[in-house]
């Protein structure tokens, strides 16, 4: 018997070493089912990527990372975009389709530097994220805060310069290095980005083959909470970085969304959490409790 043709795959990815980090992992995740695929990295250099200097707000929002990735499936240069499921908009583009959303990793944020209790008033910390800053200053009024923004590496560099710098504790892991989290800091204490700690794999809508084969790594529960904190990112209307955040898990059937809205000087920290079967309708009424009965959509405004 011939052995099977090999099916190469691919794949576009940013070239960070935790986005190859991702791209490899989609690849022996893909090979684990089928040893008869070969994923082929195809690197994108996002300008994201090569403006280091600008503030991400300022180049576009959050989509700059992932829209040049998306190009080079879109036409024709990859079959597969694999990206940080937090990097992504809430609205896909309409010729691409999340094809898998394997199992995620650890969706928390991390302290660098010292932890939460060697945190005073008089504290320096970086961090770009306005979500991480709102809830930090809610948690200890005072601090002082500076923009920091760069590969994960970049940042690690730059953390003696400050008392902490917050980066994804799954990034950590994935390069390696959990031991430069000073903390790890629970859900309950600062709800993380909607996906963060997860991945997104998109292939083109028509190329129906290779969505067949990713479906094959695609995991249930954490597709079902993705779904559910893309649906709250949707419902605030909002692609670029905002003072907010969304945190889904799934038992029993049942999805809990706890999901924030803050204050950028952590005065004000709304929080919401609503279960129900349906996680798209959970989150969604997060969404609508923060934004119109709490006061959220003027947090949101005022920024
Ligand atoms: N903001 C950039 C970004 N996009 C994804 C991750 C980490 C990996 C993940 O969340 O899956 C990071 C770094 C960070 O937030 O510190």
């Amino acid at each position: 018997m011939r052995p099977a043709e090999p099916l190469l795959i691919r794949a576009a990815t940013r070239g960070s070493p935790l986005a190859l980090w991702q791209t490899h992992h989609v690849a022996a995740l893909l090979r684990a089912v089928d040893p008869s695929i070969e994923v082929e990295p195809v690197v994108v250099t996002t300008t994201a990527d090569r403006r280091q200097d600008v503030p991400i707000a300022e180049m576009g929002g959050k989509g700059v990372f992932v829209k040049e990735v998306q190009a080079a499936v879109l036409d024709g240069r990859a079959d597969i975009a694999v990206h940080s499921a937090k990097d992504l908009p809430s609205a896909t583009h309409p010729d691409l389709v999340i094809s898998a959303i394997p199992e995620r990793g650890d969706p928390r944020d991390a302290l660098v530097g010292c932890t939460l209790a060697d945190l005073r008033p008089e504290s320096h910390v970086a961090t770009g994220s306005q979500r991480r800053q709102a809830q930090l200053a809610h948690l200890r009024p005072g601090m002082r805060f500076s923009h920091l923004r760069g590969s994960i590496a970049t940042r690690l560099d730059k953390a003696a310069g400050f008392d902490a710098i917050v980066v994804a504790n799954a990034a950590l892991d994935r390069l390696g290095i959990p031991e430069r989290a000073s903390e790890v800091l629970d859900v309950d204490v600062m709800i993380p980005q909607v996906g963060q700690g997860a991945l997104a794999v998109e292939s083109r809508l028509d190329a129906v083959d290779v969505s067949d084969v990713l479906a094959s790594i695609d995991h249930g529960p954490s597709r079902r909470v993705l779904e559910a904190e893309r649906a709250f990112l949707a419902e605030l209307g909002g692609d670029c970085d905002l003072p907010a955040g969304a945190h889904a898990t799934v038992s029993d059937d049942v999805v809990r969304v706890d999901a924030m809205i803050g204050s950028i000087d952590g005065m004000v920290l709304l929080r919401e959490r609503v279960e129900a079967r349906d996680g798209v309708a959970a989150a969604r009424s997060a969404a609508r409790r923060l934004l119109d009965d709490r006061g959220g959509a003027g947090l949101l405004d005022d920024r």
